[in-house]
């Protein structure tokens, strides 16, 4: 059983708004002691952030307003300097409504003199239930704020999509309740938010395990990597294969030594018989195949293919589709891509696409909803498993399943760690990894030898430094026990 399969991918869940709703009906005669526990955890998470401070809650007039009025009247019962700015009151009778009574301490205007004055604003005015544009005098409000804590998230940032709806001041810190939001981690929400820290509201097992999550941080408990095991050989370990074109001999060598380095049993290259020294010379380690490639493809044990690193459009045409007719699982980066644009069908059949935005416009037109929705739907279409390379990295399946990636370093932001990638997702699926956990797991691995490398290299780093950091990746992204 996968470790997707057995639950702990629940604890990286990111809920979606509708998630959040559908928990709230399902709770919703435990939602008072819910608010209640959310509030206090506020507080509390506050608490060990900051001394005692003048604080100022700016509440809404939904449940996240409720949140608000419920740690201010804890911060206030320990003793800390409290008011509370209402934007809008709840609705008579409504739960927050109950929360807004029961609190007895200063109110103030809400206006932006008082969040001036303020050490620490909260805000409190919208949370998952924001349908719209930010009012101007919520953007003005914060904006004269010092230090913004959000409750859920920043008022204006929609959870689903990490889309701004208008001017949001940044915050100092945003308390996720329960999970975080994908618009946590996803641009630009990701760079409003701060710090962002989980509170725990301790919702009973039995709610968690029905939520249909869809969309999860990516990290080690989505996926289970082979280990290494006595009876292990070169073919159980894995073969790669990877396209070789004739110019440019560099990317083509990225793949190879990342799938040799992550722990392939085998890595060929197939290239034209004029570059077959070139290669050889490069990489005197390397299997360099000239035959070919329908010799090449009778060898049923080379199932793994990258096609792209390094390939002009004619070399992409004249082995992708070979490739696919003979049921070879590949992946296709690059050269690939850019030969099938306009075409995008030529791609049906491939395992995983490893796209950059740029890449994923030409396949399938401007962005018109989010990346998240896009990535997913183009995934659906291709049947394939679609990999939205950024600073915030997407892996779709054709289920609907996304990850979000977050675990990489702007270190990363090289020529040829593109390259670099697809021979890691090559040499995961050639260890028999399914295509969406491969996946996964290489962007992971990636961004986990890109952080090791930046580490030693402050910052600086060339492809090459993220070869030999691939063996303890490999290690750290073993699931959790
Ligand atoms: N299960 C959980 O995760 C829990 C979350 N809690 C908190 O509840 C909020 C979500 O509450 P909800 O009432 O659905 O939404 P909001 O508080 O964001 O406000 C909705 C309210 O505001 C109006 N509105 C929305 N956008 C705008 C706008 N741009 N301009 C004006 N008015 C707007 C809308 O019409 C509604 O009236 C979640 O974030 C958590 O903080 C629970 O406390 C615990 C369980
Ligand atoms: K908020």
């Amino acid at each position: 059983m996968s470790c997707f399969q057995c639950g702990k991918a629940l604890a990286s869940a990111l809920l979606s708004p509708e998630d959040t709703q559908r928990m709230d009906r399902e709770m919703a005669s435990i939602l008072p002691m819910v608010m209640e526990r959310a509030g206090m955890m506020v507080a509390r998470l506050i608490r060990q952030h900051r001394r005692p401070c003048r604080v100022l809650v700016a509440c809404g007039p939904g449940n996240n307003g409720g949140d608000g009025y419920v740690a201010a009247r804890y911060l206030s019962e320990w003793g800390w300097p409290v008011s509370v700015a209402s934007f809008q009151l709840p609705r008579e009778g409504s739960l927050a409504d109950q929360m807004a009574r029961r609190w007895k301490g200063a109110m103030v205007p809400f206006v932006p003199e008082e969040a001036q004055q303020a050490d620490l604003v909260i805000d409190a005015v919208f949370g998952a239930g924001m349908n719209r544009d930010l009012p101007e005098a919520v953007e003005r409000f914060f904006a004269a704020a010092g230090q913004i804590v959000a409750i859920d998230v920043p008022s204006g940032l929609d959870g689903a999509t990490g889309a701004v709806r208008g001017q949001v001041t940044p915050c100092w810190m945003s308390i996720a309740l329960i999970r975080k939001r994908p618009g946590h981690l996803l641009s630009p929400g990701r760079e409003i938010c701060g710090e962002v820290v989980c509170a725990d509201l301790a919702i009973p097992e039995a709610i968690m395990a029905e939520m249909d999550v869809r969309v999860w941080e990516n990290g080690p408990s989505l996926w289970s990597i082979p280990v290494q095991a006595a009876d292990d050989h070169k073919y159980k370990r894995g073969v790669v294969s990877i396209c070789g074109g004739a110019e440019m001999h560099g990317a083509a060598l990225f793949a190879f030594e990342a799938a040799r380095h992550v722990g392939a049993g085998l890595v060929r290259l197939t290239v034209p018989s004029d570059a077959a020294l070139l290669y050889r010379l490069a990489s005197p380690a390397a299997i360099v195949d000239t035959q070919p490639l329908e010799q090449a493809l009778k060898d049923e044990r080379r199932h793994v293919w990258v096609c792209g690193p390094g390939l002009g459009m004619e070399e992409a045409e004249q082995t992708l589709p070979l490739l696919l007719k003979a049921g070879r699982q590949v992946v296709a980066d690059a050269g690939a891509l850019s030969w099938a644009a306009g075409k995008t069908e030529a791609l049906k059949g491939v395992s995983v696409i490893t796209p950059h935005m740029g890449e994923f416009s030409r396949l399938f037109g401007d962005l018109t909803g989010s990346r998240l929705d896009a990535a997913r739907r183009a995934a659906a279409e291709l049947d394939t498993v679609v990999i939205l390379k950024g600073a915030d990295t997407l892996i779709a399946a054709p289920d609907g399943r996304v990850a979000v990636n977050v675990h990489a370093t702007p270190a990363l932001a090289v020529a040829g760690a593109g390259d670099v990638l697809s021979g890691l997702v090559a040499a995961f699926l050639a260890a028999g990894m399914p295509a969406w956990e491969a996946a996964a797991a290489a962007v992971w691995v990636h961004g986990e030898a890109g952080q090791r490398a930046a580490e030693k290299k402050a910052g600086w780093i060339v492809p090459e430094d993220l070869f030999y950091e691939l063996g303890r990746a490999r290690q750290a992204a073993s699931c959790p026990a």
